[in-house]
């Protein structure tokens, strides 16, 4: 494997918002030890992500979230509302405590053991975000608010409890399709966690 040495000639910052999208400008030197040409690439920095998929072994359900997603809704979606598992931003936690703060936010449940499975970048030729994946096992008992998000924020989030057999059959009809929700049901039906 040849790994490039990498030549910045220039950042700049496009648009700095809500988050910060950059161009950088550089090059890459090549095995032969000439510098390539120089390019540019566009970069949306909003920080790393954390998800997670609440499964319960006993009632063999899944408990995801409906919610408005703005950038779904400009490309095909035609309700704009998006079926995912619960997932925030990192903040300055670490993802592990980010992961605990939004499950209890976002669908109010206050879960005990969070098992780290994998990390992704999930679009890595334009977002330079990096999310961790995690499960956990849910009980009623441990259910301690209704969830639905930061009323501040206006998350509006609906909590979905499902069986799980019927979030595998969405995800062929379509009626589920975020990225992260499908590879952590996946990653839950390869591994029989449910069975
Ligand atoms: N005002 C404003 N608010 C924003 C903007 N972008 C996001 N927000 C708000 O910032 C909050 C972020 O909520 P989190 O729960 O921390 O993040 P998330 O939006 O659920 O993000 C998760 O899902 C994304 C999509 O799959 C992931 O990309 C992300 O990593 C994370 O997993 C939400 O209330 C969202 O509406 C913006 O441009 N302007
Ligand atoms: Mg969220």
């Amino acid at each position: 494997m040849y790994i490039p040495e990498v030549k910045t000639t220039s950042i700049e910052v496009l648009s700095d918002n809500w988050f910060t999208l950059r161009k950088i400008t550089f090059s890459l030197r090549h095995p032969d030890g000439q510098w390539g040409a120089s390019q540019s690439r566009e970069a949306y920095d909003r920080g790393n992500g954390a998800v997670i998929l609440l499964y319960n072994p006993q009632k063999k359900t899944v408990v995801l979230t409906r919610q408005f997603r703005m950038p779904t809704y400009l490309n095909g979606n035609e309700t704009g509302l998006l079926i995912e598992a619960c997932a925030g931003l990192l903040d300055q936690d670490d993802a592990e405590a980010c992961i605990r703060r939004e499950t209890e936010e976002e669908t109010g449940y206050r879960v005990h053991n969070v098992q780290k499975v994998f990390e992704a970048y999930m679009s890595p030729g334009s977002v330079t975000e990096l999310v961790y994946f995690f499960v956990a096992e849910y009980s009623e008992e441990q259910r301690i608010h209704g969830g639905g998000g930061v009323a501040e924020e206006q998350e509006n989030i609906e909590v979905l409890e499902l069986p799980f057999t019927q979030a595998v059959r969405m995800m062929q009809t379509g009626e589920i399709r975020d990225g992260k929700t499908i590879m952590l049901l996946q990653y839950v039906q390869i591994n029989r966690l449910l069975e």
